[in-house]
């Protein structure tokens, strides 16, 4: 493709683009560098490096040179998501955009499950990657960088995809991340703390969010909005604004409601109301919260097309995504579970849904991520201390931070936890801890990994930790 045809601008020389990046490191022979702003850099820095390289053309700000042809735009991060759009046109029929502070991750999962139990080739992508029954990509970031993503969903469509859905974070609408992505339909979890570190307020942080409603779902799109979170009223408010319609979801919503909600050891006993219709589904779901989640997964799949009846009827076939709410291994007549809460909702959240599977005690393990929001981390605490019997607090992913300062600021909220700093310590303690139908739940890695201490990411994944605990007491105990 010329750079004009990518551009839309007459340009003089015109060269043939091969390819696109914002990283001067992964230029090769034809590729347009996009010469970004960013937090830790300045990439105009690196257009030497990109022209070294092998670049045919440079984005960049007004003011930034280069001896090669330059797309001047004073937006290049959404500049560069319309050319990604360009440079890889082909997009599922149905897109589904999925944002909101807690769930993105089930909800995606459940949308793309119950698609493909209707009989769709249907796919995700999040943070657990790209995935489909034909075409599987590992990413980076939830929500990936906007040329991965435009390349993933070209790939995704050549192999067949037909719907997806997708998880938007506020860092991905924020940064442009999913401009050009043509959304059917726009879908809304909840908003509670998280990412201020990022967003310099709340607020920002709600219209980050917001952006999915107002500038990216289609003109004909629809939102599909869980009346029980946070934050709802004002999402329908922006649907409102635009005239679109709205599908809403949970026990609070008008077209899918939930009327009643039974957690029992192996799943969820729901009752709920659509078309007129009452219904009854028992998923193997783990957690009341997930009931909200499914429903606003339901609600998505209604959304774009299907007939409530039908999407009602799948809805006990859908299986909970790896690492949330996760069983992992029977002791003692309890359990141990992991789950990915990383906010103080979540933390709250999980605690509370964990409860009617716990005979005895709820033992929580959790720790906080390094180089993100610190202000959530006594928050946790805090929520830990209300919600569960024992609490320690260990490291999560402490990045370029000092563990232990991490672990004094969960404290500040739990100030009698135990603390082991050691991650594997401490679940092979509170293991050890577990006493007759008492419940280990491990918060805040869900299904990583990896723990990523400096630069380095170490493997450690919290469920094979917990169930080499768990065989370790079997053994003890004959
Ligand atoms: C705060 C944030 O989101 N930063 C992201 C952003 O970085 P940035 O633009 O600020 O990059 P920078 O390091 O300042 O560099 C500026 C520019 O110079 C370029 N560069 C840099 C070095 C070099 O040698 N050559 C070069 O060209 C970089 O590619 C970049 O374009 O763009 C980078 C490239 O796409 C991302 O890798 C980086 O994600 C960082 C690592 C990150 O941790 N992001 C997390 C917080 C995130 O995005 N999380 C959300 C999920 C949150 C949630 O919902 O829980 C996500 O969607 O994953
Ligand atoms: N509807 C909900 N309300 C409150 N908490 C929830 C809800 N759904 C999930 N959670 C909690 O949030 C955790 C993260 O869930 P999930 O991975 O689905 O969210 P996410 O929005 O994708 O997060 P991230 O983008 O950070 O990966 C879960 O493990 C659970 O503890
Ligand atoms: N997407 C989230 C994941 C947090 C997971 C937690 N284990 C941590 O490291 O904080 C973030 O980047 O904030």
């Amino acid at each position: 493709m010329r750079l004009s045809e990518l551009a839309y601008e007459t340009i003089e020389p015109d060269p043939q683009i091969d390819g696109l990046t914002a990283d001067s490191r992964a230029v090769s022979r034809g590729f347009l560098f996009a010469a970004l702003p960013g937090v830790q850099a300045d990439g105009a820095s690196y257009i030497p490096q990109a022209e070294e390289n092998g670049a045919a053309a440079i984005l960049a700000l007004p003011g930034v040179t280069s001896k090669l042809p330059v797309i001047v735009d004073a937006e290049p991060r959404r500049r560069l998501a319309q050319l990604a759009a360009r440079f890889y046109p082909r997009q599922p029929e149905v897109v589904a955009g999925i944002t909101g502070t807690n769930g993105k991750t089930s909800t995606a999962r459940f949308a793309a499950q119950l698609w493909t139990l209707l009989g769709c080739e249907a796919g995700s992508i999040g943070t657990l990657g790209a995935q489909s029954r034909v075409y599987e990509r590992a990413l980076a970031h939830t929500t990936p960088d906007p040329v991965t993503l435009h390349e993933t969903m070209d790939a995704m469509t050549r192999a067949g995809v037909t719907h997806l859905a997708m998880e938007v974070s506020s860092h991905g609408l924020a940064q442009h991340r999913a401009d050009g992505v043509h959304f059917r339909v726009a879908a809304f979890t909840n908003i509670t703390q998280d990412h201020l570190d990022y967003h310099p307020t709340f607020e920002d942080y709600f219209n980050a969010k917001g952006r999915l409603f107002t500038d990216l779902l289609a003109s004909n799109g629809t939102a599909a909005i869980n009346m029980d979170g946070e934050g709802a009223e004002a999402v329908v408010e922006l649907a409102r604004l635009r005239g679109l319609p709205t599908v809403q979801t949970g026990w609070n919503g008008r077209d899918v409601k939930l009327l009643s909600c039974e957690p029992h050891m192996s799943g969820l006993a729901l009752e709920l109301e659509c078309g007129g219709y009452v219904y009854r589904a028992d998923p193997p779901l783990i957690g009341a919260f997930q009931a909200e989640n499914a429903l606003l997964a339901a609600g998505i799949v209604i959304a774009a097309g299907a007939k409530g009846a039908d999407v009602m009827m799948q809805l006990a076939n859908i299986e909970g995504a790896p690492g949330r709410m996760e069983f992992v291994a029977e002791i003692a007549g309890g359990g141990v579970y992991v789950d990915y809460a990383h906010t103080p909702d979540a933390v709250g959240t999980a605690l509370k849904a964990i409860r009617p599977h716990a005979p005895g005690r709820v033992i929580a393990i959790l720790g906080a991520g390094g180089d993100r929001d610190r202000t959530k981390r006594p928050l946790m605490g805090a929520a830990a201390k209300a919600n569960a019997d024992i609490v320690m607090v260990t490291d999560d992913n402490p990045r370029t931070e000092d563990p232990a300062s991490i672990r004094a600021e969960i404290l500040k909220g739990c100030p009698d936890a135990k603390e082991i700093g050691d991650r594997g310590e401490a679940i092979a303690a509170g293991v050890a801890m577990l006493d007759e139908g008492d419940v280990l739940l491990i918060l805040g890695k869900g299904h990583e990994a990896g723990q990523q201490v400096g630069d380095q990411v170490f493997p450690f994944d919290d469920a094979s930790v917990a169930r080499d605990a768990v065989a370790d007491r079997m053994k003890e105990l004959g």
